[in-house]
């Protein structure tokens, strides 16, 4: 069995790769890193470790890579093969391999293959997958699309695992939370008889992806933010401040009482799944920059991501939203070097009116929460610390 992997990174190795590699796979990863691209063709294997007391090592064998930007020939040959396509390479790179998918399919057409196949998008985003099928689609003349839609699958996907960045000398090496899961829509499936033993599948995503999102990432970011806001570098540093915690609270309190109200959750299990989060981000044996977890704040910012989508929805339905706001306002005060969101941010902020800037990054248009999103950042940029 073949797989496609796109994005050889932290979450392509360290988890998605292993999970095709216990299935079975020989894994193909596509990447434009050249270094871990030529380390996976000369060692077509690499060690991820269990960030806990155990240390376990596990080893995944039968990789290689391809560079897209250099071969991408053969990204599209090993395409024309594949039994499953998987990406975890961003939500804004994904416009950007989807010609490469695009040329693939054509390629199964061309040769008659007809063998179904599911591209499974591993992305921090509702609709992950679907998005992806609407890019690749694009370059498609519609009898391709024609044939894309009775052998390609595109179900959308939540996958939960903290991986951070990876400073070792081996460019492979990768370790990861014990914590795991990967969730598919499995009503949205070309080839649903290919089921990967430790993914769960799922008829409906949408409270998966919610409930991961909402939970995990909108409070992973509360901890980067309300930390990097207090000067603090690091998660483990930031979580173990008795405000940042609380914050943490305060906003998985709103966003559970909405996902309790609107997926009937029972509320003893979404208060013991909320705790198991708060202890992952509490890991000792990880060391997680804030710099990472607050990565692209103007994507974290949109209209359906983790902060403005859960806001919008407790104020329809009449619950409260006041820590989400809080943490709004220091995302704009979130400016990290590297990070190129963080400096154009920044750089809005300089040049465009306040209420501009809220309005392009948030996609809001209702005029109390664009006020209110203006004040929680005046109140944010006056007490941030080390600024
Ligand atoms: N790290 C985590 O804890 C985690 C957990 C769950 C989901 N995710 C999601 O997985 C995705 C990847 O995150 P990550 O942390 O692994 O990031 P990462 O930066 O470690 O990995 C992304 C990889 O994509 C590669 N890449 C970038 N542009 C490319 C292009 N045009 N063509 C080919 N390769 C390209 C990069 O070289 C890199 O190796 C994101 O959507 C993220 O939200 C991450
Ligand atoms: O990947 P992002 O930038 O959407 O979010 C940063 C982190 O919150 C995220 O990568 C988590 O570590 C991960 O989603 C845990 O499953």
């Amino acid at each position: 069995m073949k797989a496609v992997h796109f994005g050889a990174g932290n979450i392509g190795r360290g988890f998605i790769g292993e999970t095709l590699a216990e299935n079975g796979f020989e894994i193909k990863f596509v990447d434009v890193n050249e270094t871990i691209i030529d380390a996976l063709n000369a060692r077509h294997g690499y060690t991820i470790q269990l960030a806990d007391e155990s240390q376990k090592k596990i080893q995944v064998a039968h990789v290689s890579g391809i560079n897209n930007g250099k071969d991408p020939d053969k990204v599209v040959a090993a395409l024309e093969d594949a039994d499953i396509v998987t990406t975890a390479i961003g939500p804004k790179i994904l416009k950007f391999i989807a010609p490469l998918i695009a040329a693939g399919i054509q390629s199964r057409k061309q040769h008659h293959n007809e063998k179904k196949v599911d591209v499974i998008a591993c992305e921090n985003m509702i609709g992950g997958s679907q998005a992806l099928k609407k890019e690749v689609y694009a370059h498609l003349e519609p009898a391709d699309q024609e044939f894309a839609d009775q052998v390609i699958g595109f179900p959308n996907a939540a996958v939960d695992r903290i991986v951070p960045l990876q400073k070792h000398e081996d460019p492979l090496f990768v370790s990861v939370e014990p914590f795991k899961e990967w969730v598919v829509d499995e009503s949205q499936m070309a080839a649903p008889e290919l089921k990967l033993k430790k993914v769960h599948y799922a008829p409906d995503l949408e409270p998966f992806i919610e409930r991961k999102l909402f939970s995990v990432n909108t409070g992973h970011a509360t901890v980067a933010y309300t930390g990097k806001h207090k000067g603090y570098d690091n998660i483990g540093d930031a979580i173990a401040d008795p405000d940042v915690l609380r914050q943490l609270k305060r906003v998985l309190k709103e966003t559970g009482d909405l996902l309790i109200a609107k997926w009937d959750f029972d509320r003893k299990e979404h208060e013991a799944y909320q705790e198991k989060i708060i202890g992952r981000f509490e890991n000792k044996y990880l060391s997680d920059e804030i710099a990472r977890v607050g990565r692209t704040p103007i994507r974290k910012l949109g209209y359906d991501e983790r902060f403005i989508r859960p806001i919008r929805e407790a104020k329809e339905r009449g619950l409260g939203y006041a820590a989400l706001l809080e943490t709004v306002g220091k995302i704009y005060t979130f400016n990290e070097p590297q990070d190129e969101e963080s400096q154009k941010l920044q750089q809005m902020l300089k040049e465009e009116s306040l209420e501009e800037v809220i309005r392009e990054t948030t996609g809001l248009k209702d005029e109390e929460l664009l006020q209110a999103i203006a004040a929680s950042y005046k109140e944010a940029a006056a007490t941030k610390q080390n600024a």
